[in-house]
């Protein structure tokens, strides 16, 4: 009998993730399974625990309980292997931004090994690609919301990864800009990366993944591919089904919908 060869081990996998704030259980024995060579959206409400998750499952945030496997290294226990294969865009992290875009994305380059001209040439590049060649001189701090989305974008892509963890990555990017990330990311998959990236735009998620988690309370209510999770309809309609809890507003906030409303 022909034999077949071994599976590669799963890009990401997170087992039993537990995270609790005081009373708050952030995120509730959580387990996923993300297959290398995926493009896997997590979507859930606000609050949900998408960015405990993924800080867990990046090695930023110490779980209380739980493991988390970046192809198939546990991350809390032999950090160096995982995180050398690893990219992250964290959500609200503050990033070094008294340097400049260039100067942060080489810094980005070296922290990971890369030989000086190596991450020089890649900032540039990367900057170009990413439409921030002319603020390549500007310090971070004074870009605005959407360019310091992309440049920590290019921070975690320079040192090449094979997984790029991203939190909400079109979060305040004009749509030009989405379009040159969802081809930069589009590239990294079928170059055989594996991207998780999460999101409250279903019509983004339903485009660019193939995978996807729907994440409530800090548990997974349902996973897997794209046609499975959408059983049929819309990926917001089973977003709603699932999570539920819409707030009823009838008769409320009268207030606002008074045209005569005295000042
Ligand atoms: N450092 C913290 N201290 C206390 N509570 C926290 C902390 N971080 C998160 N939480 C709480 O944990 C829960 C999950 O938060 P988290 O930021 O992971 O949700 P999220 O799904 O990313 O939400 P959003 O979509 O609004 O960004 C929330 O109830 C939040 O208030």
């Amino acid at each position: 009998m022909e034999q077949r060869p071994p599976d590669p081990p799963a890009a990401l996998v997170l087992q039993g993730l537990t995270k609790r704030f005081g009373d708050k259980l952030a995120v509730d024995a959580l387990d996923l399974v993300v297959p290398a060579g995926s493009f896997y959206g997590l979507v859930g409400p606000n609050g949900a625990g998408k960015t405990t998750t993924l800080s867990m499952a990046t090695g930023l945030l110490r779980p209380d309980t739980g493991r988390a496997l970046v192809l198939g290294r546990d991350l809390w226990s032999d950090p160096v292997e995982g995180k050398r294969r690893l990219g992250v865009l964290p959500d609200g992290v503050r990033l070094f931004d008294r340097l400049t875009g260039r100067e942060l994305v080489r810094y980005a380059g070296l922290l990971r090994g890369l030989e000086r001209a190596v991450a020089e040439e890649r900032a540039a590049e990367l900057l170009t690609a990413l439409g921030l060649a002319e603020a390549r001189d500007t310090l971070v701090v004074d870009y605005s919301a959407g360019m310091t989305k992309k440049v920590a974008l290019a921070c975690a892509l320079v040192h090449a990864p094979r997984l790029l963890v991203l939190d909400e990555p079109f979060e305040a990017v004009d749509p030009v800009s989405g379009a040159t990330i969802r081809e930069i990311l589009a590239g990294f998959v079928a170059g055989g990366g594996t991207v998780v990236l999460s999101s409250h735009v279903m019509e983004l998620v339903e485009r660019l993944c193939d995978h996807v988690a729907v994440v409530s309370a800090g548990r997974v209510l349902a996973a897997g591919t794209l046609d499975e999770v959408r059983a049929g309809g819309s990926l917001e309609q089973r977003f709603v089904d699932l999570v539920g809890g819409r707030s009823d507003v009838t008769g409320s906030l009268a207030w606002l919908r008074t045209s005569s409303a005295s000042s």
